[in-house]
């Protein structure tokens, strides 16, 4: 379609075939949709639809078949000529599916008029994937990686016309280190379809090879990390797959196909963990020290039992109450404009995340005058506790549909850090209750919130061990102390959940790098809008 005078934007308007009946049907480059009208007085007419020209997956011509070619006496008559036109249809909870609407009509330049409108539009979409890479880990989860694969997404993508190369993982660690072999830069993008694991695998690879060519330390706690602009797509087959439910709403590999398919970006915050000076890890979901990180340790003996492995050590966890002492020190995000009690969570378009890349874009424009983490107060607090989480992101998951901190944002550049201080196990109990509620979980004496950019932690035991007080009676009487469940004093470590894998070391210094790497997600959407939008009666909704 040529531009009209004045730069505005084009519109085809035909009456066309959908069914038995004549439609209008228009595309409107200016708004940016496709919209098909019953043209009849508005008490006869059918539904009126549009979809956004953002969400089309593709058109093709098609040959009208017996079943379809049912739409009229003299039309059988005629050669008819059609074309299907693929797009994303949202139903319920954030699922996303794929639609089709066949158009008909009898003038063949009319019909091919509209298909090259049609894929015009579509080639001008220039933020979708055409060349994907692609990890299975045919373990991960209930083991149906390959399957979700092959049946649901690999139809999608070649209907998208997205080509991709596959690699099935054959041990842990593959796909990262493979990522630090290959051309990455051929590709629009990786995904990994798997858990949270899998997901974190990919990060590691893509962020750790792009600091390599960029020539950035990773083992250096202060380095200003190089962002990873090739996005990460998530076809969730894990456990838990809390980073693709809390980016996208639900955990839905068709929905995550969709996702990747009409080339949404989600930037995302990640954290660095580094013990003396040495990288450990990144994190982008849960840093969970005390009963996530006990959880974790007690479950990954229990791998054979899927995702059941969680409920089994969690109950068993649970029972044994153990808390940890430690001190933790804080700086606290002050450039964020969010707090966690806040009502609101982060969804499509946060306004807190917008300022934060703002913010970012003008610290890249004058690093000379970033601010000196250095500089900034930290503050310190010493305890017990039963558990010490400290999130990224909401970690909403289907087992907690709110998360661990329904307010946390995607990408503000900060974490929420939620101390959990030694407390009853029946209060323990109504604050794990309030994970899967919509009840305040920051609404107890004995849990503390706090909006951070960095901390770091240190447990009792390290800072005796360092100030060389630690004997072995100490150690052996910690040990003895676990295995009897009455007596909840804990003189061993617990062990670092850091997103479903854990860390070697108890003592960890943690920062929060703003919007490091990029999702293909649209993050979670207002439900009720988007819902009503899709079908109205209401012509003058179209027009
Ligand atoms: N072929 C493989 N064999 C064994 N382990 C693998 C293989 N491919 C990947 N892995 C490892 O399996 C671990 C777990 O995988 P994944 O995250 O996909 O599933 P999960 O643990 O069930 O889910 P979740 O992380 O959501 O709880 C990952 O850390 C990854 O490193
Ligand atoms: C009596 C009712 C009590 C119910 C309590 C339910 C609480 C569920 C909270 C789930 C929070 C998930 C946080 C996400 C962590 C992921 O990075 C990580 C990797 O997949 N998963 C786990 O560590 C797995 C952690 C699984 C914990 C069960
Ligand atoms: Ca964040």
């Amino acid at each position: 379609m040529e531009r009209l005078p004045g730069g505005r934007r084009p519109r085809l308007v035909s009456s066309l075939g959908l069914g038995r009946r004549s439609w209008e049907v228009t595309l409107d480059e200016e708004r940016g949709r496709l919209a098909w009208r019953d043209p009849r007085p508005p008490r006869r007419a059918g539904e009126n639809c549009f979809v956004p020209i953002s969400e089309i997956i593709s058109v093709e011509e098609t040959e009208l078949n017996k079943k379809q070619r049912n739409i009229g006496k003299w039309q059988k008559m005629t050669k008819l000529h059609a074309f299907t036109v693929y797009y994303v249809k949202k139903a319920r909870n954030h699922r996303w599916r794929c639609s089709d609407v066949t158009f008909w009509c009898v003038d063949e330049h009319l019909c091919n008029q509209w298909i090259q409108a049609l894929k015009e539009l579509l080639e001008m979409q220039k933020s979708r994937p055409k060349q994907l890479l692609v990890y299975i880990n045919p373990y991960g989860g209930k083991r149906q990686g390959k399957r979700i694969y092959e049946q649901k997404v690999a139809p999608l993508f070649s209907l998208a016309s997205i080509s991709t190369d596959v690699v099935i993982t054959e041990h842990a660690n593959h796909a990262k280190d493979n990522l630090f072999e290959v051309n990455i830069y051929k590709y629009d993008g990786v995904v990994c379809v798997g858990g949270d694991g899998m997901f974190s695998e990919v990060m590691h690879g893509l962020i750790g090879r792009i600091q390599k060519d960029s020539g950035i330390d990773q083992n250096n706690p202060k380095a200003s990390l190089v962002q990873c602009n090739i996005r990460i797509g998530i076809i969730p087959a894990g456990s838990t797959d809390c980073i693709c439910y809390s980016t996208v709403g639900i955990s839905d590999p068709v929905t995550s196909a969709l996702h990747i398919i009409v080339g949404d970006c989600q930037p995302l915050d990640v954290s660095s963990v580094h013990h003396n000076n040495m990288f450990l890890k990144y994190s982008v979901s849960l840093l969970g020290y005390g009963f996530y990180g006990d959880i974790l340790k007690d479950s990954e003996k229990k791998r054979w039992m899927g995702p059941m492995r969680y409920d089994y050590s969690g109950f068993k966890t649970f029972l044994s109450h153990h808390y940890y002492e430690g001190t933790i020190a804080y700086q606290p995000a002050k450039h964020t404009l969010g707090s966690p009690r806040d009502k609101d969570s982060c969804r499509t378009g946060c306004y807190i995340c917008k300022k934060s890349e703002q913010q970012l874009a003008e610290q890249h424009k004058d690093c000379g005058l970033k601010h000196e983490e250095g500089e900034e107060e930290w503050k310190v607090i010493k305890g017990k506790f039963l558990a010490i989480n400290a999130v990224n992101m909401s970690c909403a998951c289907p087992r907690s549909p709110k998360g661990l901190s329904p307010a946390a944002h995607l990408a503000d550049g900060s974490a929420d850090l939620i101390l959990v201080r030694k407390c009853s196990r029946f209060d323990f109990l109504r604050y794990l209750v309030r994970h899967t509620n919509q009840d305040d979980q920051f609404d107890f004496p004995f849990v503390d919130v706090y909006r951070v950019k960095s901390f770091q932690f240190t447990s009792k035991l390290s800072e005796d061990n360092e100030s060389n007080v630690m004997d072995i009676g100490k150690k052996r009487f910690g040990q003895f102390c676990r295995d009897h469940p009455a007596c909840c004093c804990n003189i061993v470590n617990s062990t670092w959940n850091c997103d479903g894998e854990t860390l070697d070391s108890s003592a960890i210094e943690v920062r929060v790098h703003c919007q490091l790497m990029k999702l293909f997600a649209r993050g979670i959407e207002e439900n009720c809008k988007d819902e009503a939008a899709y079908s109205q009666n209401s012509a003058e909704q179209l027009l």
